[in-house]
């Protein structure tokens, strides 16, 4: 069996690739750190805490998995496919609801706290704001 640490240096090895390589996992990476400073900084409750730091390990977990997906359909056949668009496709989709989620989340706890917004009106400000930076590019879609 493997050592632990070389296991663990080969985790190190993806992730390093990840961030290096991968643009959208670059803007989250960075997105992911400015929020739990946040989290750190700011009084939150236990389970607010708890979400955000879910949230956050969710979305760069959902983008590595979208990104082997990449990976292996490409080393797989680089010709236009309409399977290969339909499964790519499908991916970039899970992690856009996984990145929608997490946004909706950060608005409705970090606006809770920074402005006493009702969970509600976090909720709906979190859907635009969902739009805006879909708009923008940083939900996939973009260049490396
Ligand atoms: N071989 C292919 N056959 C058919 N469609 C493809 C193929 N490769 C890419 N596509 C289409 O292009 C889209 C983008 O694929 P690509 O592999 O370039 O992802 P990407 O732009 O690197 O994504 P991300 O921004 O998540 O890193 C896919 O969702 C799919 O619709």
């Amino acid at each position: 069996m493997r050592p632990f640490l070389s296991s663990f240096e080969f985790a190190v090895k993806g992730l390093k690739y990840l961030v290096l390589n991968e643009r959208n996992f670059r803007v989250q990476f960075i997105i992911g750190i400015f929020i739990l400073l946040l989290a750190f900084f700011l009084p939150l409750e236990g389970w607010e805490f708890f979400w955000i730091l879910f949230s956050v390990f969710f979305v760069l977990s959902l983008e590595g998995l979208n990104t082997i997906v990449e990976e292996v359909l490409d080393f797989m056949e680089e010709k236009y496919h309409r399977k290969i668009e339909i499964v790519k496709d499908i991916s970039a989709g899970t992690v856009l609801l996984g990145s929608m989620f997490s946004v909706i989340v950060a608005t409705i706890i970090y606006g809770r706290v920074l402005f006493g917004i009702s969970r509600f009106s976090g909720f709906i400000i979190g859907i635009i704001l969902d739009g805006f930076l879909f708009g923008l590019g940083l939900f996939g879609g973009g260049k490396k």
